[in-house]
């Protein structure tokens, strides 16, 4: 899966590095204006999904040279390389499979020659009667009473996606079944979660693909304590803890039954682990038919992504006009806007998938890259981004691309909500393509009866040169099937970026100094004696510390 060229010196990169130059005098206005086809050809409908991206800053030119250079890139053989099962996790010599977890299909997939699907299958198996029996009550708490509050502990992949899912779909949710999620190390997130619980109808996921990381671990314990605080015996801790882990032994260890272990395999990233056991919470909350749904609607979209031609497969149009504003308009964020409010952890669950997958430096072949890779994500649902931020993307000094996404059909249909929720959806992007010119700022003034002097000071500040760039993603409604598409989506948009920056998408260590530093100083942290051991800086507050704690 190795470019031979680099990105920076394909052909097509050469070709969009002249070409922006005419883009960058062009404004969309003008491009519409030029164009009554606009719209249809730069749109995509794809089930109950529907792409605009018309709101670019790009020609059909610009998108045969970008689709030109995910050829150059290799992006076709890159796509079977992952959907087969080769190691294209290079530094950590493994497959990428989430696409195997929701292989509706079951043909088989294999790694190192065998096929993975029966195992996969196996877990959902346990998954589907394990969250039938805690949905149903006939699974029991050590006194006899039902489940009320699952409590999943995990961080990073192993909460993200299950919070984020569980949120965007808590319309399909049962009553008197509730969800929580502890991450943090800090206690005050344990201790705060478990506050208003009863142990007897509490149960804990314990998910951790390593089951070794620190905050787990450290929430794994107190939540344990916190229950043999009221239920004594360690004998009623298999009623009330689950694993989720790749780990058996330390399951184990741990000291959970291994029947009550849900496993999933090294080929499963972390931030691309819902679709597995990891999932176990999100089953439980919604129930297994809609977590099928969820795991069909990401199937199909891998299916559109694998078989569709680049021009029309949603994931690479997302990809290139990512690239196109990522290096060729200097831009150094994208922002990711849900207009649904039960999406309100979906930029942050992708901060994750996008940051951790793509912020990269090295190529790979081992040598700095000479352009920037992965874009800062960052967002929150529309209407309040639009009375936080949203003046930094109409009239700041950075250009800041935007996925705007929005279902037409509301899972509360209050009032006329809706409708005023879905002006705002399409006026914004309306706004941030057109703008407003001096002349008509300055016609709105005196209609307003400004005076000459108002009207000349003022002027200036009402002037919004528009030409942002944004897509529309207009869904029918956040379903499960919906949603898993729209996952999928994404992911399949990082790693076409990955493989045309030429960098490994699917390992993570950038995470690990901050780690291993962490792990130095904790036993430094155990005594009063001051440190001189680190940079003043470190020294300095770590004596701070002592000397106040
Ligand atoms: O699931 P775990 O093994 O506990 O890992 C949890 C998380 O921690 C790591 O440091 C990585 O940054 C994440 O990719 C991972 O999802």
């Amino acid at each position: 899966m190795l470019n031979t060229t680099p990105f920076d010196k394909t052909a097509a990169y050469k070709k969009l590095k002249t070409h922006q130059k005419s883009i960058a005098q062009k404004s969309m206005r003008a491009l519409f204006e030029e164009d009554p086809d606009r719209f249809k050809k730069f749109s995509i409908r794809f089930g109950d999904i529907f792409l605009d991206y018309s709101k670019n800053r790009i020609t059909t030119r610009t998108r045969s040279y970008l689709i030109q250079l995910a050829e150059e890139a290799g992006l076709a053989d890159a796509i079977e390389q992952m959907f087969s099962g080769e190691k294209i996790n290079a530094t950590e010599g493994r497959s990428v499979l989430h696409t195997a977890l929701r292989n509706r299909s079951n043909s088989p997939v294999l790694v190192d020659g065998k096929d993975v699907m029966p195992d996969i299958n196996d877990v959902l198996g346990k998954m589907k009667d394990f969250s039938g029996r805690i949905r149903s009550g006939a699974w029991k708490g050590y006194s006899g009473k039902e489940i009320t509050d699952i409590v999943n502990i995990g961080i990073g992949g192993s909460d993200l996606g299950p919070v984020m899912v569980t949120e965007a779909l808590k319309a399909y949710s049962k009553a008197g079944l509730n969800v929580h999620f502890v991450s943090n190390v800090d206690g005050t997130h344990i201790a705060e979660t478990v506050k208003s619980l009863n142990p007897e109808t509490t149960l804990f996921m314990i998910a951790s693909k390593t089951f070794t990381t620190q905050e787990t671990m450290a929430n794994a314990i107190s939540a344990r304590n916190w229950f043999l605080e009221k239920a004594v015996d360690s004998e009623h801790v298999k009623k009330h803890f689950v694993a989720i882990s790749t780990n058996k032994s330390e399951v184990e260890k741990f000291g959970i039954d291994p029947e009550n272990m849900f496993g999933f395999w090294d080929w499963v990233g972390g931030r691309y682990s819902l679709w597995s056991a990891i999932g176990l919470s999100i089953a439980c909350f919604i129930g297994y038919q809609n977590f099928e749904q969820l795991l069909a609607g990401a199937h199909d979209m891998d299916k559109h992504f694998r078989t569709t031609k680049l021009d029309r497969n949603i994931p690479v149009i997302l990809a290139l006009l990512g690239v196109w504003y990522n290096n060729f308009f200097d831009a150094q964020s994208h922002a990711i806007l849900p207009y649904d409010q039960y999406m309100h952890r979906f930029a942050a669950y992708f901060q994750q998938g996008d940051m951790e997958s793509n912020g990269k430096y090295v190529g790979r072949d081992g040598q700095p890259v000479g352009y920037q890779t992965g874009p800062v994500i960052w967002g929150e649902p529309g209407t309040n981004g639009q009375h936080a931020f949203y003046q930094l993307i109409h009239q700041g000094t950075k250009l800041v691309p935007c996925d705007f996404i929005a279902p037409a059909t509301s899972h509360n249909p209050l009032g006329d909500h809706h409708k005023m929720l879905l002006s705002n959806f399409f006026a914004q992007t309306e706004a941030l393509m057109n703008g407003k010119t001096y002349e008509e700022a300055k016609a709105e003034l005196e209609a307003a009866g400004k005076n000459k002097e108002e009207i000349d000071f003022l002027t200036p500040f009402k002037v919004f040169q528009g030409n942002k760039p944004t897509n529309s993603i207009l869904v029918k409604k956040i379903s499960p099937k919906v949603l898993g598409s729209l996952i999928a989506m994404y992911e399949h948009k990082i790693f076409v970026q990955g493989v045309i920056w030429n960098i490994f998408s699917f390992d993570q260590w950038g995470v690990e100094l901050g780690k291993q530093l962490a792990n130095n100083i904790y036993p430094e942290l155990q005594n009063d004696w001051p440190v001189a051991n680190h940079d003043s800086s470190t020294n300095g507050l770590i004596n701070q510390y002592k000397r106040w704690r």
